[in-house]
């Protein structure tokens, strides 16, 4: 069995005994019932998920996949490409916005090479995963072969299984590779069959005329590949991108593990759409952390059948909106761990 299929044979629903005990609990906590709202879902969900009434947050993760794109050539980021490899030293450094959202709710921030067109060397703190220096050009045919993005898709696994010897509790998803919401924006048309123009937006902030062109670029890949929706590694290695299926990596590794995994905005969720097409009952193991500008993001989020916990109007990636969610998921299972119960703090129940 390879990786990836013993990962799929692997993967379970998640415990709703354990979700219903921990409502029990916030129920007998001192408030009115359901006061808390999304919060007392975060906790028992996460409980359902870590498979424990007493749940830890302490160790939390944000991977940041970061890789090439071959259809850059064809203008649709306003970035070039170098920006890529650029930030990756960036985040090295710690001055990138996900270094400091992720040290705000103290996630320590790994940046894994999938496909970065760079020679690295021996560079400390990047995770190397290379698998191609980016992918080809999608718009002229498959942006990378069935074989690299199942290598991609099982580095993200072997990271989940990482996060799993070392005690991480929470992983969160983020990405950075211009050109990468072409990708992100051909996935979605791909599964949804909606119209490339529904689904695809500015990115890093492309004019009106690089719109008209990235959606015309998009139709293009689509036409030339013709990717399969009823076969998701068909999809993601003909228009994807390595740091997508190293997020669908992640995703399912969590999922089999056992790690509740917090998903960023369009790309991320790209790659977690991924995941959940290729087993259905990954959905139960995610949190969405926030919607995104990107107006092909909710068709996304519907596809999985997951509500967004923020609306900030973020479209940066990196990992930005998963480090605020985590803050609000750690909140609400602090609640269930950390909060007086009405016979605890003597105070009196209330009649409905
Ligand atoms: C300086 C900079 C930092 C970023 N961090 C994330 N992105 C985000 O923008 C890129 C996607 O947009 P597009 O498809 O239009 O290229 C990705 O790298 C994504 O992570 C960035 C973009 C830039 C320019
Ligand atoms: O939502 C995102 O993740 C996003 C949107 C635009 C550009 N980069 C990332």
């Amino acid at each position: 069995m390879t990786l990836l299929t013993e990962t799929l044979s692997n993967i379970r629903p998640v415990d709703a005994g354990l979700m219903a005990q921990a409502q029990a609990r916030l129920d007998n906590k001192t408030k009115p019932i359901g006061s808390l709202g999304r919060l007392e879902e975060f906790a028992r969900r996460y409980v359902a998920i870590s498979g424990s009434l007493d749940p830890s947050t302490a160790k939390k993760a944000i991977f940041t996949f970061a890789a090439d794109h071959g259809v850059v050539e064809e203008g649709v980021s306003a970035f070039p490409k170098e920006v890529t490899v650029q930030m990756v030293f960036n985040f090295l450094k710690g001055g990138a916005g996900i270094n400091v959202l992720a040290n705000h709710v103290g996630a320590d921030v790994l940046v894994v090479d999938m496909g970065i067109d760079h020679d690295f060397g021996d560079t400390p703190g990047l995770i190397g995963r290379k698998v191609a220096r980016g992918t080809r050009n999608m718009a002229k045919g498959p942006a990378m072969t069935r074989e690299e993005a199942v290598t991609a898709l099982e580095a993200g696994i072997e990271l989940a299984r990482g996060c799993k010897t070392d005690g991480v509790a929470m992983a969160g998803t983020g990405e950075m590779g211009i050109g990468n919401t072409t990708a992100a924006s051909a996935i979605i048309a791909a599964f949804s069959g909606k119209t490339v123009a529904d689904v695809t937006h500015r990115g890093t902030g492309i004019n009106d005329s690089a719109l008209a062109k990235k959606i015309t670029i998009i139709e293009q890949a689509l036409a030339v590949n013709r990717p399969d929706p009823k076969d998701p590694i068909d999809v993601l290695a003909k228009v994807g991108g390595l740091e997508i299926a190293g997020i669908a990596g992640l995703v399912l590794g969590c999922a089999a593990n056992r790690i509740p995994v917090v998903v960023d905005g369009f790309i991320s969720t790209a790659g977690a759409l991924i995941a959940c097409e290729l087993c259905p009952t990954v959905k139960e193991y995610i949190f969405a952390a926030h919607e995104s500008v990107e107006i092909g993001h909710r068709f996304m989020l519907e596809r999985i059948g997951a509500e967004p916990i923020l609306d900030l109007h973020l479209r940066l990636g990196e990992g930005t909106g998963a480090a605020l969610a985590m803050g609000l998921i750690d909140a609400g299972v602090k609640i269930l761990k950390e909060m007086a119960t009405f016979a605890e703090a003597g105070v009196a129940e209330g009649e409905y």
